[in-house]
């Protein structure tokens, strides 16, 4: 059997080598062969092969060329040990197609192709793999292989990635030492050298904070005013307020601010490191009830301290100012205000004040206590200042006992001896009367008797006459306590003085805020309340003014303007008038007789209120009514002739007080026509109506007859075409300056057709039952007339009267069942 062995690579699907090529045209040249085992045969030259084939054929190549060398070199081509010792190393090509390398181990590798994108116009992405580069041995004794074509492939980022990561594959590289010795050292030397730089820093900014100058005021800048009260306050830029106020100490104006200043009598200057700490730390120091500190200003050798300036002067001053009235909030406020600052300045890096009295308590113009001279003992000390003895001894009256006592006393005294200064300034707020009080003694000696007490006795300011609450006197003793320990703290002291300003802010602009606020709340309420009486005054004045005149009259009128007369097409004018009145009037009283129409024309008032009319006037015992008019209405005529029924209805049920027997009875005439209405006249003005219309309505009421409603023709037809109105002829009737005139007494009203339309309005209304009561005098002699705009053109008026709480005021508001038994609608045609 032949056996023919055909070996390629696996990664290479299409053998292309010309080994390859050669050799599949020497196995078609075999292949009619009957004797000769194919391994695996593809269509032409395509074919397939296992790996291992490959590997197979590249030994048995590698295996001849030992044993060719071998035979050469006339060694046995059978002895695998000599065979391998000539094989290796080497480099051959493999069937595969590309060569391989072989250590003196006998490891074979073969070259590497790196495979990156490359753009491709063919494919969709425009990208497609294919190989860049390749990884070649160049020497078989070469450990590894080089790149070839590296310069093609096109990295991300434009360099090849590390062969090894920053802290190694393992993180090796970057880990600790572990040992804990060391570790700790590290850190210590690290802490210490960073300790060293921010002490450093710290330093180098405290040097350089010292060195500045910030403190230092140029004179130049400094422009003194000597006098106030002969200065121009506008043009220095002064408040005018200071110009009435006397300065008591010397003043500048420094970058547009009026500052105080302090000369200090030196003979020398010289400014020491420890004056520049002094200067830093005061610069730094920053409280409401602080003077603020603006700065040195030294020149020529000497030297002055300017501070902000507190417009109202020293406490002391403002104590002894015997107009000012000085009252509890004041009080509290003040010493609120020092105890405040005193707090601040104890736990500030001054420590303490030294020389607190109360002219170093000075007062702004908002009436804030703000104190002085705190701080620069050392730039103070050694001034020689021609009073100073005697500013020296008044200094000591504020002065503890033990500082007094002390030969070499701290520059800047102590807590302790603060508070009794405080005390010392208490008292001289209560009292009113100097830090001792009324007292013959020299200044000197009472600090002798405070130093050296005679006969053991403690020499203090007297407390009898002083006026204030036993919690603020029992403060005050304890801050003049001969023992520094048994003096408050300040804070301790603050705490139980605390009820001196109970319920009041602890400034004194607060508190004049809040009155003020107070005050305001109160004027708000006070003028709501006046607003609202004043309202109530204009609301009755209208109504009064709307009872007398039209509301469009009215406004116009009140306006100031002039109400122009008005022409009206056709009203209907009504006419009542008392039968018998002559013989009422004369047979009663007259204040009987003003009952009597009072009476009548309430019920009458409160009738109308139900009809779209206006009453026009009364004159005597004559009712005027005017339906059209002053808002025009087409159905006019109607309502004055509904209103006729009511009334004619209502009045005979009118009680007459004196004479509970007699009923009154009354004749009514109506008429329409033409007519025009408007104001005349200034004083008192009444709203009129002209024309011969209400001539003939006047003639119709005094031609008609007893409890009758005399209608003329005219109204007749205007009310027939309406309908619903019930009539009798009365035929030609000869009126007095108008000749025969035909005319009709209205007798009656088809009142389930207005019920009928009312019920369109007010479903349900129906059934409400209505009483017809005998009528009953009113309570007030007006009686709340409906306000007669609700009867405008399609209102319902009646609703409104039904609803109102209580009884009603006269019962025939009620309509009787013959005539109104319906409430009653004013149905507008408008
Ligand atoms: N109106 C007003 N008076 C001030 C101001 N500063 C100081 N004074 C007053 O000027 C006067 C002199 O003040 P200083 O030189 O501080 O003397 P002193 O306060 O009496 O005493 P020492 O401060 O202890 O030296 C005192 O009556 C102060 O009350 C201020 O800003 N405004
Ligand atoms: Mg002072």
């Amino acid at each position: 059997m032949k056996y023919l062995i055909i070996d390629f690579p696996s990664l290479t699907p299409t053998i292309t080598t010309p080994d390859f090529i050669s050799g599949s045209g020497y196995v078609k040249r075999l292949y009619p062969a009957p004797d000769v085992k194919w391994c695996v045969v593809q269509k032409e030259y395509q074919l397939i092969v296992p790996i291992e084939a490959a590997h197979l054929y590249d030994a048995v190549i590698l295996w001849a060329r030992a044993a060719t060398a071998a035979m050469r070199a006339g060694l046995p081509p059978t002895d695998g040990a000599t065979l391998i010792k000539l094989l290796r190393p080497t480099t051959y090509r493999s069937v595969q197609g590309f060569d391989v390398n072989m250590d003196t181990a006998g490891d074979a590798e073969g070259n590497f192709t790196v495979i990156g994108l490359v753009t491709d116009s063919h494919t969709p992405s425009g990208w497609s793999a294919a190989p860049v580069a390749t990884f070649r041995y160049l020497n078989s004794t070469d450990l590894l292989p080089e790149l070839i074509g590296a310069n093609t492939i096109s990295w991300i980022g434009g360099k090849p990635p590390a062969a090894e990561p920053a802290c190694g594959f393992d993180g090796v590289k970057c880990s600790l030492p572990h040992d804990p010795g060391v570790l700790s050292a590290i850190c210590a030397v690290t802490a210490a050298a960073i300790l060293a730089v921010a002490l450093l820093v710290r330093h180098y900014r405290y040097e350089q904070k010292l060195a500045s100058v910030l403190w230092r005021i140029e004179a130049k800048d400094l422009t003194f005013i000597t006098a106030l009260n002969g200065i121009n306050c506008d043009k220095i830029g002064l408040p005018q307020e200071m110009e009435t106020r006397r300065a008591h100490t010397t003043i500048a104006l420094y970058k547009g601010s009026i500052v105080a200043i302090k000369s200090l009598q030196k003979k020398s200057i010289d400014i020491t490191r420890n004056i520049k700490k002094e200067l830093k730390q005061i610069r730094e120091l920053r409280h409401e009830n602080l003077v603020a500190f603006v700065g040195v200003c030294v020149e020529a050798g000497s030297a002055c301290i300017v501070s902000a300036y507190c417009s109202r002067g020293s406490l002391a001053r403002v104590l002894a100012d015997r107009d000012l009235h000085l009252d509890d909030m004041f009080v509290a406020s003040l010493v609120a205000d020092l105890l405040r600052g005193l707090i601040y300045l104890h736990d500030s890096t001054l420590v303490s004040h030294g020389n607190l009295t109360s002219s170093n308590c000075l007062v702004d113009s908002r009436w804030v206590l703000q104190i002085a001279d705190y701080g620069l003992h050392t730039l103070k000390n050694g001034c020689t200042d021609a009073e100073d003895a005697l500013r020296m001894e008044r200094r000591m009256l504020w002065r503890a006992p033990e500082l007094l006592r002390d030969p070499n006393p701290p520059t800047r005294g102590s807590q302790k001896g603060d508070m009794y200064s405080f005390g010392i300034i208490l008292y001289e707020i209560l009292g009113r009367n100097g830090p001792w009080g009324d007292t013959n003694l020299t200044n000197a000696e009472i600090i002798g008797r405070v130093r050296h007490p005679i006969g053991g006795v403690l020499f203090r300011p007297p407390l009898t006459n002083v006026k204030a609450h036993p919690a603020v006197l029992e403060v005050l003793k304890l801050c003049l306590s001969e023992r520094p320990e048994r003096r408050p703290d300040v804070r301790i002291a603050k705490l139980r003085l605390k009820q001196m300003h109970a319920g009041m802010k602890t400034n004194i602009f607060d508190n004049m805020l809040a009155m003020m606020e107070k005050y305001a709340m109160n004027l708000e309420v006070l003028v709501a309340a006046k607003t609202e009486q004043l309202m109530q005054e204009k609301r009755r004045t209208d109504e009064l003014l709307n009872r007398m005149l039209p509301r469009t009259v009215a406004e116009a009128l009140k306006r100031g303007e002039r109400f122009q007369a008005e022409s009206y097409d056709c009203v209907t004018i009504y006419f009542s008038d008392i039968v018998g009145f002559t013989k009422l009037a004369a047979t009663n009283t007259p204040m009987q007789i003003v009952e009597i129409l009072n009476d009548l024309y309430t019920c009458c008032d409160a009738i109308i209120s139900y009809y779209n009319v206006y009453k026009v006037e009364t004159i005597g015992d004559a009712y005027m009514v005017v339906g059209g008019l002053p808002e025009r209405c087409a159905r006019h005529a109607a309502e004055v002739a509904s209103l006729a029924l009511h009334v004619l209805d209502s009045v005979p049920k009118i009680p007459m007080r004196h004479m509970p027997a007699s009923r009154l009875h009354i004749r009514i005439g109506i008429h329409s026509g033409q007519c025009a209405a408007g104001v005349v006249g200034v004083k008192m003005p009444r709203y009129c109506l002209f024309g011969d219309t209400v001539n003939t309505a006047a003639r119709m009421e005094s031609s008609g007859e007893p409890q009758k409603i005399h209608v003329s023709n005219d109204t007749y037809l205007l009310l027939k075409k309406h309908g619903g109105y019930h009539f009798r002829e009365r035929g030609i009737v000869n009126i007095k300056g108008k000749g025969e005139m035909k005319t009709w007494w209205l007798v009656g009203e088809d009142h389930e057709r207005r019920r009928n339309s009312f019920s369109r309005y007010q479903p349900g209304l129906d059934s409400i039952e209505l009483e017809n009561e005998p009528w009953r005098p009113p309570e007030r002699s007006i009686l709340n007339i409906r306000d007669r705009a609700r009867l405008s053109c399609g209102s319902v008026s009646f609703g409104s009267a039904l609803s109102s709480p209580g009884p009603p005021a006269c019962a025939c508001f009620v309509p009787p069942r013959d005539h109104h038994s319906a409430p009653v609608v004013s149905f507008c045609e408008e």
